[in-house]
This record gives C-alpha cells, sequence and structure tokens, in this order.
C-alpha cells in the first residue's frame, strides 16, 4: 500500500532578530540586533498510511506544530520533500485543502458571527459537495457531536466544547481522507474530551480516515493511537508501537499484596521493604530487572497472601519520565520502532 504522507529530510530554520545584550562599547552592537537561527524541525523523515491514526507527541517547542503547519501547507519548509495526499501541501493549496482537514485547538476557523449551520453551508458550496452526502454527514455528525442544542448559535456565543464539536464537523463534511488534528482536546473537561475522543475513534476505525494527532493529553494517545512519533529538539526520536516504547521505558511498577495476620513487615532477602498503604504492603520493583511473576512468587512465599494486584504507573508518568531525563537520544539506533 503506498503512503498517504510521505516527509523526506525536511528542515524548518526561523530566523529572528535578538537584542543584544551586555556592553554598550560600539555603537553598532547596540543599534543592530544579532540574528538567531532557530532549527524548530531539524531533518524530519516519516511515512503515514492510509487508516493509521498516529500520534505526534514531544515537550513544549519540539516542533510538533510546525511540522503540522507544513503538512497543512501553511508553511513551506526551509529544505525537504513532502507529499500529502497527492499533493506537495503549499504549492497547490487551493486543491490540496479540499483532500485534507485540518482542526487546531486553539485557532478558529469557523465564522464568527455566523450559526453553526450557515458555517456548514458554507463549507458545502466551497468545497462543492453534493447535496445527499453532505446532508447524510451533517445528520450523522449532529448525532455524534450532540450537536442539535447548538446548531443555529452564533459561533462566538458557543462554549469550548460546543465550538471544538463544531469545528470537528466541518473539518469532516466533506470527507477528506487525511485529517490533521492539532490539540483537538485542549482546555475540555472530562466529559467533553470523552465525545471528542469517541469521535476520532469513530471516524477512523468506521471511516477509515487517516489522523495525525498532536496532543499533550496523553490519555487521548493512550485511547486512540497504536503508533506514535515522539518529537524533540526537531528531531524524531521514536516512531513506532505504543506498547514498545511503554514496555521499555517503564519503571517503577508495584505489587500491591493483602496478607493474613497482623505480623510485623518481615523482610525478603533481594527485595527493598515494602510500605505499607491502605492495608496492603506496596513492593515496588523495575521489570527489567525482576519480572511480575518471580516478584508474585517471592512474595507469596514469605506471606499468606488473601489479594494481590500488580499496578503499572500510568502513561503520563512514563512519558514524563522519557522528556525529563531524556531517555530518548537522537541517533541512537537502539529507539526508533
Ligand atoms: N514563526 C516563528 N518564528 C520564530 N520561531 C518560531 C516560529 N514558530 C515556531 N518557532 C519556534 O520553533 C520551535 C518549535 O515550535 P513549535 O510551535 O513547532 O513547537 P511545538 O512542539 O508545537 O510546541 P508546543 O507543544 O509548545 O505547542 C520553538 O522554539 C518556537 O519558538
Amino acid at each position: 500500500m503506498s503512503e498517504i504522507i510521505r516527509v523526506a529530510n525536511v528542515f524548518k530554520t526561523f530566523e529572528i532578530n535578538q537584542r543584544r545584550s551586555g556592553t554598550f562599547s560600539t555603537l553598532r552592537s547596540f543599534i543592530a540586533p544579532v540574528k538567531r537561527t532557530i532549527r524548530a524541525v531539524n531533518g524530519i523523515s516519516f511515512s503515514v498510511f492510509p487508516g493509521e491514526l498516529v500520534g505526534y507527541l514531544g515537550p513544549n517547542g519540539a516542533g510538533k506544530s510546525t511540522t503540522i503547519k507544513i503538512l497543512t501547507g501553511l508553511l513551506v519548509p526551509t529544505s525537504g520533500e513532502v507529499r500529502a495526499a497527492g499533493f506537495i501541501p503549499w504549492k497547490d493549496r487551493t486543491a490540496y485543502v479540499a483532500h485534507i482537514g485540518a482542526v487546531f485547538g486553539q485557532r478558529y476557523t469557523l465564522w464568527w458571527d455566523l450559526p453553526v449551520s450557515d458555517s456548514f453551508d458554507l463549507l458545502r458550496d466551497m468545497y462543492r459537495v453534493p447535496k445527499a452526502r453532505f446532508d447524510a454527514n451533517l445528520k450523522e455528525f449532529r448525532e455524534l457531536l450532540e450537536m442539535d442544542d447548538f446548531i443555529e448559535t452564533p459561533v462566538r456565543s458557543l462554549s469550548l466544547g460546543q465550538r471544538m464539536r463544531a469545528e470537528l464537523a466541518a473539518a469532516l463534511l466533506y470527507e477528506p481522507q487525511l485529517v490533521f488534528l492539532d490539540e483537538p482536546t485542549i482546555g475540555l473537561d472530562v466529559v467533553a474530551k470523552e465525545r471528542i475522543r469517541d469521535f476520532i475513534h469513530y471516524l477512523n476505525r468506521e471511516r477509515g480516515t487517516t489522523v495525525l494527532l498532536t496532543t499533550h493529553d496523553l490519555t487521548d494517545i493512550e485511547r486512540l493511537c497504536d503508533r506514535v512519533m515522539i518529537l524533540d529538539q526537531g528531531h524524531i526520536l521514536y516512531d513506532g508501537a505504543l506498547d514498545r516504547l511503554v514496555e521499555r521505558f517503564e519503571t517503577g511498577r508495584q505489587l500491591a499484596v493483602m496478607v493474613a495476620g497482623k505480623d510485623p513487615v518481615a523482610p525478603i532477602e533481594g527485595l527493598p521493604l515494602p510500605v505499607v498503604q491502605d492495608q496492603r504492603l506496596i513492593f515496588t520493583f523495575d521489570p527489567h530487572q525482576i519480572s511480575a511473576p518471580e516478584m508474585i512468587q517471592r512474595v507469596t512465599r514469605h506471606y499468606e497472601v488473601l489479594d494481590l494486584e500488580v499496578r503499572r504507573p500510568d502513561l503520563e508518568t512514563t512519558i514524563r519520565r522519557i522528556y525529563e531525563q531524556r531517555l530518548l537520544v537522537h541517533d541512537d539506533p537502539n529507539v526508533n520502532g
């Protein structure tokens, strides 16, 4: 199957003017600002295949939005090649945008003063969507995104959650095969986030829409993505299965056991002393050093166990460790996929 997105060796640098700090020794150094180059995207390559839902992760300033802007044709890369849905995004943008959808959590694309339904009608005309297809999509999206209560409301009066649902519908009513979602759940409450996730899931699994999703909310990623790419300082540091990433970097697993009797906790050779929490003994262990079955065996040999549970750290804890401790390093041949 041929790829729907192909990014090859793409760089994007920004030149910014920065005031000189420090000495006023010469007039020139006082007046002329210094040019500084920011390498927002620093030689990235990847492919996405039709029907994939790929999470694009990375700490603040990693270069995610810059990549999405290049892929949607809003920015021209400094060098490198991009093809998406058969187009070079920034070259033939008018034709290209009819084949893609884009939702930016922090930017409005709908008409501010128009009721939501009028915005939808305008989009139907702009993209020349046949009426029957448009009406069928609208009917389905109204139901899935529960839009009936606000479809006649001007966009400026919508709540953030309502606006995001309207934005999603607007980006998808003309059935693009490829969709870019940049922080679609930002600022939403848990119920609204869940509704948006269900919709993205439906789009991808039921309609086969290809999705590239940028988010800082790791529940979005956990719920939706099998594949993730991690970007840092403009480099892709990991591109592969989410499970493999977690398996590789997860530490601090816990075995929580409820034991019979009230004897003081006796140390088990080779294991650190457990802490007592909610009437359970909590043993923290590194799954790369000792497996969960072995931990269970050792502990059950020592105690009469009434109940036990192995707890894994959540995805957020694992990803935070990866970012903070810089566990993924550019050019490490072992980290990709
Ligand atoms: N138009 C611009 N001019 C100058 N620098 C820019 C511009 N756009 C982005 N940058 C810089 O490029 C780098 C990457 O920014 P980008 O917005 O792509 O990161 P991001 O991963 O999306 O971050 P966040 O998670 O905070 O949104 C940052 O250092 C940013 O300051």
